[in-house]
């Protein structure tokens, strides 16, 4: 069995506006209603921790979803302190050796497929593994006047989505040693890397978007409803 982690302490200042993202409405839904009902929906999770802004106006104080419970702790200043606050919050019973799910609250449109796979391999692989992409188009590498000046080789480059699933007590480690080090792991598996591990790349969907501009949240509109996730009347 596995929990989730969810940080949503985020400002969303790509996205612009005085609204974070993760609370803007989606398909009748706060955004961020999505992303924890998706991850909450495998049976293997038992329930959800989602690390929120101190003294957050926006969180709509859920205790339960999809007849799980929802709990909440303060997030950090970056996305890698609020992740680990989120594990350091998980409920006693979450034992070290314990799987558990990091999804970005920003990713509404996780499919239950993706969710279902990772789970099943994650969970048989001796570090963990996270959703990711292939990269599909060439890379451009800019200069300093938004020119390109070279072409980056794509070949073994994937893009990073979430979920990513770990161990709690070995992604919490390896959390301490990379903000120990100064070092700010964009992902979680960029923490386990670090240490020599290989968590296992699972390919996912290419809809599994991070909304962070505007443009990603008509896109995400257009993705839910074509999964039948049409706003709530
Ligand atoms: N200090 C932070 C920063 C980010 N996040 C969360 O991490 C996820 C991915 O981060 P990102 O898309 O960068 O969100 P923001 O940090 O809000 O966006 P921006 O960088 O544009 O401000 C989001 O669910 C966001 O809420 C978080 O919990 N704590
Ligand atoms: C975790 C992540 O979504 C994987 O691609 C990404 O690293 C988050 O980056 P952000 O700049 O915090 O949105």
């Amino acid at each position: 069995m596995t929990w989730a982690v969810v940080p949503a302490a985020g400002q969303g200042r790509r996205f612009g506006g005085e609204t974070p993202k993760q609370y803007l409405t989606l398909a009748g839904r706060p955004l961020i209603e999505h992303s924890l009902l998706a991850v909450l929906s495998h049976d293997d999770v038992d329930g959800v921790m989602v690390a929120v802004a101190a003294d957050d106006p926006w969180w709509p104080g859920w205790r339960e979803l999809g007849g799980k419970p929802v709990l909440t702790c303060v997030g950090g200043g970056e996305r890698a302190d609020s992740v680990l606050a989120g594990l350091q919050a998980l409920p006693a019973s979450v034992s070290e050796d314990q799987w558990v799910l990091v999804h970005d609250a920003a990713r509404p449109c996780l499919h239950a497929d993706d969710l279902a796979r990772l789970l099943a391999i994650g969970q048989a692989h001796p570090v963990g593994a996270l959703l990711a992409a292939p990269v599909r188009d060439t890379l451009k590498r800019a200069d300093a006047t938004g020119h390109s000046q070279s072409t980056e080789p794509r070949d073994g480059l994937w893009r990073a989505l979430t979920p990513q699933l770990f161990r709690r007590g070995g992604l919490t480690r390896a959390l301490l040693a990379a903000l120990h080090a100064g070092i700010k792991a964009t992902d979680e598996a960029m923490a386990l890397e670090r240490l020599g591990l290989r968590p296992c790349l699972v390919e996912g969907r290419e809809d599994n978007l991070k909304v962070t501009t505007p443009a990603d949240l008509a896109l995400a509109e257009f993705i839910l409803s074509r999964a039948g996730k049409a706003p709530v009347t």
